[in-house]
């Protein structure tokens, strides 16, 4: 077994980021879907790769894997690896693409176990920890969505690797298996493994050391959570009633429930909302709320890119938009907000 793969140092000295992709384009007959991707890890981090439905994140994991070639870009992975030549410190989990349905749970553990160079018998406790032990002896072709999850995860984590790739390893998982997964993730973050995780769940970006947000076959930004949040355009939450999505940033506003919440652009105030659903409704309120890792998603989805503005990071035209605004958005306590 190697014992330090991951050390790269540039030969001026400077330690190099554990993966390292530049300006990666990736299309298909029907047209682009990686347009200049960007993005850096650095050794011990666990960042959330998160963008909506069909963006290219598992395009891009591919890549990394080395299963799927760029067209254009460079990926440096270990300082000076090709994805390729990573393979054997590399462990990856891509949607769909590993389990084979013929075969058991245990049969398939097994499998990729003789396949990897660095397996070991660590699956016995994953599978018992992913509550997957009952299972293991029916044809993966009987389990259920999230069983295939767990398994697919189950063989990327057994391997001893210094980077895991994980696709969607929450998807189709309920609320209670999530938290073992993340309880899962973030015990290899300790134990100083290297993790890139894709999602379109908010619930996923709780745990990330930093996210970076794709749209539009581009990185719009990255940070930590909290930093992320924190200079999110002032939240506003209105109950009973509806307001005019013009009044919003991006001229978009989010239902769930009896309840809409909206981006308070900078050339608006609370006031203007409050006077625009006056009366619509009795008992209805309007009321600046804490940003939720739900809101997060939103404004880096379906706002940001929706004014054009997908370039432009939370730095400038955000800060700018909480100023002007003159309410303050306290970032709520993120394993509160996440559940909002
Ligand atoms: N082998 C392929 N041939 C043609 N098109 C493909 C292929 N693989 C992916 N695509 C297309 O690339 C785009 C991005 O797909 P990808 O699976 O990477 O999205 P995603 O961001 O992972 O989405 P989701 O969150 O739904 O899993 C989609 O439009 C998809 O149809």
């Amino acid at each position: 077994m190697p014992t330090d793969t991951t050390n790269a140092e540039r030969t001026d000295g400077v330690q190099q980021p554990l993966l390292e992709a530049r300006d990666v384009e990736k299309g298909f007959d029907d047209g682009a879907v990686l347009e200049g991707l960007d993005l850096t890890v650095e050794k011990g981090e666990l960042v959330t790769l998160m963008g909506p439905n069909g963006v290219g994140k598992s395009v891009f994991l591919s890549c990394l894997a080395g299963s799927t070639a760029p067209e254009r870009g460079e990926i440096e992975l270990f300082g000076d690896r090709s994805p390729t030549e990573a393979r054997s410190a590399t462990s990856v989990m891509l949607q769909g693409e590993t389990i084979d349905p013929d075969l058991t749970g245990r049969e398939n553990l097994q499998f990729y176990g003789d396949l990897h160079p660095r397996a070991t018998d660590d699956w016995r406790a994953l599978v018992d920890r992913l509550e997957l032990t009952p299972d293991l002896d029916r044809p993966a072709r009987e389990y259920s969505g999230g069983m295939r999850r767990k398994l697919e995860l189950a063989i990327a984590l057994t391997v001893d690797a210094d980077l895991y790739l994980l696709d969607e390893p929450t998807a189709e998982l309920d609320l209670a298996m999530i938290q073992i997964v993340h309880d899962l993730l973030l015990e290899y973050r300790e134990a100083g493994k290297t993790i890139l995780v894709t999602s379109h769940a908010p619930l996923d970006a709780q745990i990330a050391d930093r996210i970076a947000f794709v749209r539009d076959g581009r990185t719009v930004t990255t940070g930590a959570p909290t930093t992320l949040l924190e200079a999110l355009p002032p939240v506003v939450r209105i109950r009973g009633a509806m307001a005019p999505e013009s009044l919003f940033l991006g001229d978009r506003v989010f239902q769930r429930g009896d309840e809409i919440r909206g981006f308070l652009a900078s050339e608006t105030d609370l006031t203007a909302i409050e006077n625009a659903v006056e009366g619509a409704r009795e008992g209805a309120t309007v009321d600046p709320d804490p940003p939720s890792y739900t809101d997060l998603f939103n404004y880096y989805t379906y706002v940001q890119s929706a004014r054009g503005d997908a370039t432009r990071g939370v730095g400038s035209s955000v800060a700018e938009a909480t100023d002007s605004a003159g309410i303050a958005a306290e970032p709520s306590d993120p394993e509160e907000a996440e559940h909002r």
